[in-house]
């Protein structure tokens, strides 16, 4: 179970909060959604739930302990623009590997074609680096994914042949997810829990 207790954050000691007394819990196998205005604080608590960012209050657990400092993470962050993800000088099968050795099973369910793996990320379409950096995050030790806008650059079609594949793994594994969206559709069809942040506040 991911917990995140009454969070505060603000980007400077005398600016506004950008999240105010946030708090909510994902359970393993659990699609929470959040949605909310433009700028109100969703990528932020995105950063602070993957331990990226540290809040001014409250605090992120993992199973009741902080979330560990160093190694690989238990909770992976997937953000909207793959190529801010990975390492530009790396070829896609060392970006695969990173976390662990992808099986064939998990590769072909998101469709990594092995030409791809001598390939630099800009040599690859947005799309289909994004499903790179899926798959990197979908090692065995990680329990929770966060989903910031994951497949907002994504084609309808495509879009839901990701969520399907991701579902699908997210059943099999336990594994909690928090898809963050605009797109209302979009956390109805995933049939996700949804919570709205608004002003700094989750409900
Ligand atoms: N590094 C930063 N330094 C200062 N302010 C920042 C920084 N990053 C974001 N902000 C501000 O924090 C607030 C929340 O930004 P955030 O990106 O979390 O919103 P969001 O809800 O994800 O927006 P969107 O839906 O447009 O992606 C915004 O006012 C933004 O300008």
């Amino acid at each position: 179970m991911l917990e995140a207790r009454s969070i505060d954050f603000a980007w400077s000691a005398s600016g506004p909060k950008v999240l105010d007394d946030v708090s909510l819990t994902a359970a393993p196998g659990e699609v929470l959604g959040i949605r909310g205005p433009s700028g109100t604080g969703k990528t932020t608590l995105a950063r602070i739930l993957g331990g990226f960012l540290r809040p001014i209050r409250g605090e992120v657990r993992l199973d009741g302990a902080p979330l560990p400092a160093t190694g690989v993470s238990p909770v992976q962050v997937l953000f909207q623009h793959a190529e801010t993800a990975v390492n530009p000088r790396w070829k896609v099968g060392r970006i695969l590997a990173e976390g662990w050795r992808p099986d064939d099973a998990t590769l072909q369910r998101f469709g990594i074609e092995p030409d791809w793996h001598g390939r630099y990320p800009h040599e690859l379409s947005g799309g289909e680096l994004q499903r790179v950096a899926i798959v990197r995050a979908l090692g065995p030790a990680t329990r929770v994914l966060i989903a910031d806008e994951m497949t907002a650059m994504h084609d309808a079609i495509s879009q839901a042949r990701l969520w399907h594949a991701m579902l699908e793994v997210i059943r099999a594994r336990k594994l909690a997810i928090i898809a963050i969206s605009h797109d209302a559709a979009l956390l109805h069809a995933i049939d996700a829990r949804i919570m709205t942040l608004n002003k700094g506040c989750l409900k």
